[in-house]
């Protein structure tokens, strides 16, 4: 299996009033093509720090994060990255969908000749293709989602990182986007995806890191993570939830 991302040795340092706070610490992990990995722990473990590295918005104190084999700190030709942070923000309101990504399309340097049919690709890869001409105002929240992930897609990355996909959204639009991010992981993409939602994460990571105090404290598939907590039920098998909240107490910063 392809290799996608490699993150080695990754650490991250703080200096605040002149005291070092580790919020990252010697992380290691890849992702294949078509592979999910879920980052998992709680509040403060160090899962934005690790994906902010990844996208390249915060440079690591050490260690070195390579996609596709490239170097993401040393080359200068990185390729693209998908990242999806959702929510309210980030598009122009009386603008219609087709034009928001157009001008997003612009930003990522898809060409002149390219652009309308990389917007018309990623509109239907999410669905939205019906409502293309409809300003964003007057979007729902989940279409809203949708067209975050439609941004993200321009360019076809190869890597895409989720926060939170479904945060705020009902069951049904939930599993939509779900959906959506099984078909983007059938069509070979790699995604991290970052969420506090178990039934989630239980339904689409192939692999779970487990993170607690800015270190990886365990890694593994669903069941495995589920076998290492040691819970038990006579009737039925644990839930990875009921898993995560025995394993919590040892994740949190001592
Ligand atoms: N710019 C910064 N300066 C100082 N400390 C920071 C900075 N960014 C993050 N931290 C600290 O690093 C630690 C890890 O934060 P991070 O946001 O990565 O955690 P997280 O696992 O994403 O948490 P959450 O689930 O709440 O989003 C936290 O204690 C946070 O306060």
């Amino acid at each position: 299996m392809a290799t996608i991302l490699s993150v080695q040795h990754l650490s991250k340092t703080f200096s605040e009033h002149g005291k070092d706070f580790h919020a990252v610490e010697d992380i290691s992990f890849t992702i294949n093509k078509g592979e999910i990995v879920s980052l998992l722990g709680p509040n403060g473990a160090g899962k934005t720090t690790t994906v902010s590295m990844v996208g390249g918005y915060l440079m690591p104190t050490t260690g070195k994060i390579f996609i596709n084999g490239i170097d993401r700190f040393k080359s200068k030709s990185i390729p693209n990255i998908g990242v999806m942070f959702g929510g309210d923000l980030g598009f122009y309101g009386r603008a219609t969908a087709e034009d928001n990504l157009l001008f997003f399309a612009d930003l990522a340097k898809i060409t002149s000749k390219a652009r309308h049919s990389e917007v018309d690709r990623v509109l239907d890869l999410v669905d939205l293709t019906n409502v293309a001409h409809k300003k964003v105002q007057y979007f729902s929240k989940g279409m809203k989602q949708r067209l975050h992930i439609a941004r993200s897609l321009l360019g076809n990355p190869p890597l895409l990182l989720l926060d939170e996909p479904t945060s705020g959204l009902d069951v049904e639009i939930a599993s939509d986007i779900r959906q959506i991010v099984r078909n983007l992981k059938q069509n070979g993409t790699a995604i991290l995806l970052t969420s506090h939602t178990m039934s989630e994460v239980e339904s689409l990571a192939d692999r779970i890191l487990l993170i607690g105090g800015g270190k990886i404290f365990d890694e593994g598939t669903v069941a495995d993570i589920i076998a290492k907590s040691n819970v038990h039920h006579i009737d039925r098998p644990a839930t990875l939830e009921e898993s995560y909240l025995a394993l919590a107490p040892e994740l949190r910063r001592k």
